[in-house]
């Protein structure tokens, strides 16, 4: 369990993580988002103890990173920008960690084939492609057996069989009972492998959810209806929770009944619907919406972009 209490961190007169606390539970991944900047990375190096907080607290399994004798058998991780020396083979890399903690060559050999490695341990880091050099930050993050994963855009990089592989490995850990945690700036991706949301912007947190509910309130902005009868099927739907509005002689938008609720009371009146579509909203818009006061570094909308080419 990764647990932060009024995590701050400031640089300079710059705040970049504001009063932070979440909880990262066992048994569950739980995604961190935020945009560019938001201090996802800054967050992450606190909890192992990379960077020091300006104020708050953060722990890993009850106590500070640092006062743990064993770390790597406490937490794997995988960080952007992991140092690999460039010359040494996959397998001497994860060798040289393993001899710091007193794992076995067995484990090595184990990370090495859970990671897809196996056909290229023996070849040279500096001449590993983005997706291999993930894979390879992965492998170490796993090689203590750690109770938590943490990794930084873990598929950054990686193919579409990579993410899957990604995808696959991240909820089978947390079956296992781990608690996994993982950063993205892609909330549509998140939301494939995530259980728990902990969304942040300019340093602090602006929701703290799950999944499910997210994507509920993501979906809820209602229902088109089309048909020739759009009058008589307003009233035949008007209720005290329903709002409908329309854009046309034959288009209805319904906010407060679901799509089988009207389907079935148009039936039942003899309605012929030529249309009938939930206005889902996607995932990404609203992470979008939600982060959109909170996004450091704003591009001009593409109409200005055009105007100044
Ligand atoms: N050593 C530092 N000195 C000064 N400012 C820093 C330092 N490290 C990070 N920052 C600033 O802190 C803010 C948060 O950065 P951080 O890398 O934690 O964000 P992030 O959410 O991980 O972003 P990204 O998705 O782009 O990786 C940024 O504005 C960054 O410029």
């Amino acid at each position: 369990m990764i647990e932060a209490r009024e995590l701050t961190k400031r640089y300079g007169d710059k705040t970049v993580v504001d009063h932070l606390s979440f909880i990262v539970k066992p048994g569950e991944v739980t995604g961190f988002l935020g945009p560019n900047g938001a201090g996802k990375s800054t967050t992450m190096r606190m909890i192992i103890g990379l960077d020091s907080p300006t104020a708050g607290s953060v722990t890993v399994n009850g106590k500070s990173y640092a006062r743990h004798a064993a770390p790597l058998q406490e937490i794997g991780t995988l960080l952007e920008a992991k140092s690999v020396h460039p010359g040494r083979t996959a397998f001497n890399h994860l060798m040289a960690l393993a001899h710091t903690h007193g794992i076995s060559r067995r484990r090595v050999d184990e990370v090495i084939e859970l990671a897809g490695l196996t056909s290229v341990a023996g070849q040279r880091v500096g001449a590993f492609s983005l997706g291999m050099g993930q894979r390879l930050g992965i492998a170490s993050a796993l090689l203590g057996d750690p109770a938590i994963v943490m990794l930084d855009e873990p598929v950054n990089g990686l193919d579409p069989e990579g993410v899957l592989w990604v995808r696959n490995l991240l909820r089978g850990l947390a079956d296992e009972g781990r608690a996994v945690m993982l950063s993205s700036h892609l909330m549509s991706e998140t939301a494939l492998i995530a259980d728990h949301l902990v969304i942040i912007g300019r340093g602090r947190l602006l929701a703290d959810t799950t999944v499910d509910d997210f994507t509920r309130e993501a979906g809820g902005s209602g229902v088109k209806v089309a048909t020739t009868e759009a009058v008589k099927l307003r009233s035949l739907l008007a209720g005290p929770e329903v709002t409908i509005s329309s854009s046309s002689a034959e288009e209805l938008v319904v906010v407060g009944r679901d799509a089988r609720e009207i389907g079935v009371i148009a039936a039942q009146h003899g309605v012929a619907l030529y249309e009938l579509t939930p206005q889902a909203v996607s995932l990404e818009t609203a992470f979008m919406e939600l982060t959109h006061d909170a996004v450091e570094y704003q591009s001009a909308p593409a109409d200005t972009e055009r105007k100044a080419a």
